[in-house]
């Protein structure tokens, strides 16, 4: 192909592209314009929703700009149709555009009339005759690359170039993730496009886009149902915080930015917890065993509340012992949440008292004015609500500190060791003896907690509840501190301010939905009762033990809506060289793998080194790779390394200062911790030990050998 051709093609797309930059630039000033306006004038009308429509476009344009900038441009694609050859090419883009006279110079990516770009293929070319991608840099275009799809057709386009795809996938990698619009590939774009209803479960082995594709999904929903999915919010949990900051660009890099991004540990409003239990640990809070060990805990009597109530009426020396105290207990349970009923306890011990009036001389009063008078006096009110306070969720959970309580509500369902493990995670009563901070496994036995006590009751100063209401109210300043003093070591999270009836969302998107524990489950459930949702996920990178626990959970959380499940089976991350190893790994130790074809070949394969001294070893090779590559290393250890891997790190001069930020190119980091994410190159550092470090060590170390795009090395200390 002739380079002048391939020259003069990029100019003229160039002289395109500057088109709709200056065309965006008018839209941006004059929208610009008009909220001022609009400010000053101090009103917006319906010339205000379109003000507002035109900043978003300039808002959005702004921000992939600056995020995207080396990667594919604000228009990426050119589709000429048989049909319409003689019609205006259309050109495709991050967002849609109309020029002054209002004709289409840029149709958004998710629209209809893009949807054939990604569809059209040299076997149903569905009217293409030619399909360009245009590689850019900011704004200036630096190549195209073509597909001639209908070749039967009568044409003089010129085709250049050699494959966008290929190009996009040998690029160098950063610390984040990028969107794929130029090259999403035809069943991708199917799972993307799905009819919103129900459920689109996304399955396929490492490195086929599940997450890409399934972030370019909720881009997709919010453009067909923007009015919905605003409002109503669309969640996205992913396995942890390196991860989410790992896809946090993708989403604003396609204009959106109305999605919250949580890890496990964050998907309760007001926590966050980024600590991990050790994998017995994990194994216990996360069973559904845990929900029934949490219903009977929350029916239990306040630890240390009083055990007793007495006050003398007229001739009666009236009293309430533990018995009937444990009556009135499991009588104000039966009437619905336990924080709903604040409002019900002052009479229903009122009524209690009032059952055990004898003497003639309080007889002589109305039942009336007997409650009156206890709702007047303040030993009262203060028993009231020191035996039934007002209870927060990590408070509750605090009195499993408790290793006599664990063992009474566990009994049947947690067997000895199971109430070991936790006690020993939850550590010490001891005075002077700090709880740990929460962990990313306690988040969802507080929420469930939350879940079971309900919300306390809304206090609407003026109702005939008055005194009762205030002195319930008065007990919340009380929960705050109890819930510090009980559960919080050094604050990590703060303490849970939104009301349950506040979690739902209109789209719940769950990222390596393999790994959810059955009480994640019940606890991102909870979040998409009345939601669509996508889940993607590949079984044989599980870390979960017990797969059919967790697949009931999962059912469980999705009710009765229908599931549309998407497969995709081509690898787009490793070389095929390293792929090849880690599937012939998955295959000797017996995991159920889902393997993909990976379509890039770079002839280097895997280094496996048998070393004398790990030290010298992991310096040499980690030198060697950042020296030769240009983008990420990864240096991947057994958890119980970490802190020695790290420390080498630190005193070899040359990275040195390397490791720390979040956007620092080397990264040392645990198997566990490479879930969701890929480098350039990688050092795995003792595989074995990955593997015996857990039940699903295997699943976690074929992660591992998953994770590199162009090269990897394995140390093994003999
Ligand atoms: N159509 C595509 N065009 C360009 N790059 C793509 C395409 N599809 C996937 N990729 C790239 O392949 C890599 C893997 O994608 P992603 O992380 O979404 O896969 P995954 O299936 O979630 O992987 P895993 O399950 O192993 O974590 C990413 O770099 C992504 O950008």
């Amino acid at each position: 192909m002739n380079s002048d051709v391939a020259a003069r093609e990029v100019a003229r797309e160039q002289a395109y592209v500057d088109t709709v930059y200056a065309q965006m630039e008018k839209a941006a000033a004059s929208a610009q314009q008009l909220a001022q306006e609009g400010l000053e004038r101090g009103r917006i009308g319906n010339e205000g929703g379109l003000v507002e429509r035109d900043a978003m476009v300039f808002q959005a344009a702004r921000r992939m700009a600056t995020l995207d900038a080396a990667h594919e441009g604000l228009v990426f694609g050119r589709l000429d149709l048989r049909t319409e050859l003689d019609a205006p090419p259309r050109y495709i883009g991050r967002i849609g555009l109309r020029d002054d006279a209002y004709d289409t110079l840029l149709i958004d990516w998710r629209a209809p009339a893009a949807a054939v770009f990604y569809q059209a293929t040299q076997h149903d070319p569905q009217g293409v005759v030619r399909r360009r991608i245009l590689r850019s840099k900011g704004v200036k275009v630096l190549g195209v690359e073509d597909d001639l799809l209908d070749a039967e057709a009568e044409t003089d386009l010129p085709i250049v170039g050699e494959g966008a795809l290929l190009a996009q996938l040998s690029r160098a990698r950063d610390r984040s993730m990028h969107s794929i619009v130029a090259t999403i590939q035809a069943e991708q774009d199917k799972a993307i496009r799905a009819p919103q209803k129900g459920v689109v479960s996304i399955s396929g082995g490492p490195g086929t886009g599940k997450t890409v594709v399934a972030l370019h999904r909720a881009a997709y929903l919010l453009y067909g149902d923007r009015r919905r999915y605003e409002r109503g919010g669309v969640l996205v949990v992913g396995p942890s915080g390196v991860f989410m900051r790992y896809i946090e660009r993708v989403l604003p890099s396609l204009g959106e930015t109305a999605v919250a991004l949580r890890s496990l540990g964050e998907v309760v409003d007001g926590l966050r917890a980024t600590r991990r239990e050790e994998p017995s640990v994990a194994e216990v809070k996360g069973s559904a065993a845990m929900a029934e060990v949490l219903r009977r805990l929350a029916r239990q009597a306040v630890p240390d509340a009083p055990t007793e109530f007495r006050v003398f009426y007229r001739d009666d020396n009236l009293v309430l012992g533990r018995r009937e105290l444990a009556q009135i207990r499991r009588q104000l349970l039966g009437m619905g949440h336990r924080n709903r009923s604040t409002t019900k306890v002052a009479s229903t011990l009122i009524d209690a008292l009032w059952r055990r009036v004898r003497s003639e001389r309080a007889r002589e009063r109305t039942k009336e004015d007997f409650v009156e008078e206890m709702r007047g006096r303040d030993d009262f009110l203060a028993f009231a609500s020191a035996w039934w306070p007002v209870l927060d969720a990590p408070t509750v959970l605090g009195w499993l500190r408790d290793p006599e309580l664990l063992a009474r509500v566990g009994e049947g369902v947690l067997d000895d060791e199971a109430v070991r493990v936790l006690s020993k995670s939850w550590g010490s009563t001891d005075p002077g003896v700090e709880a740990p901070a929460l962990s990313v496994d306690d988040v969802p036995l507080v929420d469930e907690l939350r879940y079971l006590l309900g919300d306390p009751p809304i206090v609407n100063t003026g109702s005939v509840d008055d005194e009762w209401l205030s002195a319930a109210d008065s007990s919340l300043v009380e929960v705050t501190t109890a819930s510090e003093r009980e559960y919080a070591g050094h604050r990590s999270w703060t303490p849970p301010t939104n009301r349950v009836e506040d979690d739902g969302f209109a789209h719940v998107l769950v990222d390596e939905a393999q790994d959810l524990t059955p009480m994640q489950w019940r606890m991102v459930g909870r979040r998409g009762r009345t939601a669509t949702w996508t889940i993607v996920g590949d079984a044989a990178q599980s870390s979960w033990p017990v797969p059919e626990e967790a697949r009931r959970a999962r059912a469980e959380a999705l009710g009765d809506k229908q599931v549309h499940d998407f497969h995709l089976s081509t690898n787009y991350r490793n070389s095929s060289e390293i792929y090849d190893f880690a599937a012939a790994y998955a295959e000797r130790v017996g995991l159920d793998a889902d393997l993909p074809d990976a379509v890039r070949s770079t002839g280097v394969p895997p280094l496996e080194l048998a070393v004398d001294d790990l030290e010298t070893a992991v310096h040499e090779q980690l030198a060697d790779l950042a020296g030769s590559l240009e983008g990420t290393v990864g240096v991947v250890v057994p958890a119980a390394r970490l802190g020695e891997v790290r420390r080498w790190l630190a005193s070899w001069p040359e990275f040195a200062g390397e490791s720390g930020s979040p956007d620092s190119r080397i990264v040392v980091l645990p198997g566990l911790d490479t879930k969701g994410l890929e480098f350039d190159g990688i050092v795995v550092v003792q595989p074995q030990e990955i593997e015996d470090e857990a039940s699903t060590g295997r699943a976690t170390l074929y992660v591992v050998y998953t994770r590199a795009t162009q090269r990897m090395v394995t140390l093994t200390a003999r």
